[in-house]
């Protein structure tokens, strides 16, 4: 799965750990690959100090294996560290070592989440067509909106998806992401259907408060999950992964 965003700084990195480790606590075996190669950041978030990333896996430094490393939060992580300017680029290079990272680890894990870059660079479609399913995080801003409704059109366009998941993010009041998303659904039916058997369905997959507490976590390089476990956003974070679970189960 793909946790991707339009804009930056929107909450890709917040959604893609904290599901993680509420799909862990379910019993989930789940890796989260940051997948944005140029200016990682999970490790950060996550108040880990790698000695070996991808960057090491890539340059043939080390294995894969022992770059899979343990998690607060009971998942595992690929790092990429920052700064990985070699790498930002989709060469084919890049492209081949990454598929081939990717189908190594497939058969270990339930769920590969690709924490991507934001935009619509060669790199970040490359990560968010590697997955199922794509998760585009956006907040209520008109910038972050714009910005996400033109991702989402790119993926069903170039892409040819036919079913994006929405995360709104910081929103402000309830119901508002639910809004957000018809309006978005409107728009893009303009570009992606309807046409017979051509349906693209833009589905709100969560709403999460604007919530202090996330950025206390942030702050203190926590997991919001593990520190503020009852907080709004710790509570639709697992609903998420409830929801996901329950359309993974009802899948032939
Ligand atoms: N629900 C929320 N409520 C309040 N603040 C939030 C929430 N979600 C994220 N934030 C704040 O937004 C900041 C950016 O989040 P995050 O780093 O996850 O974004 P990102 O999309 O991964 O960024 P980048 O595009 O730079 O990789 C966090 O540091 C946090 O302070």
């Amino acid at each position: 799965m793909a946790v991707t965003s339009g804009k930056g700084g929107v909450g890709k990195t917040f959604v893609s750990a904290n599901l993680a480790a509420a799909l862990a606590a379910r019993g989930e075996r789940v890796l989260v690959l940051d997948a944005d190669l140029g200016l990682a950041n999970l490790d950060v978030v996550l108040n880990l100090h790698p000695k070996l990333t991808l960057h090491d896996v890539f340059t043939e430094r080390c294995t894969l294996e022992q770059a899979i490393l343990p998690a607060p939060g009971g998942f595992h992580v690929l790092l990429a560290g920052s700064g990985m300017v070699e790498y930002s680029r989709l060469t084919p290079d890049v492209r081949d070592k990454l598929l081939h990272i990717l189908e190594t680890v497939k058969p270990r894990f339930d769920w590969v989440v690709l924490d991507t870059g934001a935009g619509i660079s060669d790199v970040v479609l490359f990560a968010v067509s590697m997955a199922n399913d794509v998760l585009v995080v956006a907040t209520p801003e008109p910038t972050s909106l714009t910005d996400a409704y033109a991702t989402i059109k790119v993926l069903a366009t170039q892409q040819n998806r036919r079913h994006v998941g929405l995360v709104i993010n910081q929103a402000n009041r309830p119901g508002e992401g639910k809004l957000i998303c018809g309006q978005l659904q409107q728009v893009l039916q303009r570009f992606v259907g309807p046409t017979p058997g051509q349906t693209f369905k833009l589905e709100l997959l969560s709403e999460v408060k604007n919530d202090q507490m996330v950025r206390q976590a942030v702050l203190k390089r926590q997991l919001l999950l593990e520190h503020y476990p009852g907080s709004d956003a710790a509570q639709a974070i697992r609903a998420l992964a409830t929801k996901l679970l329950e359309q993974r189960a009802a899948q032939p």
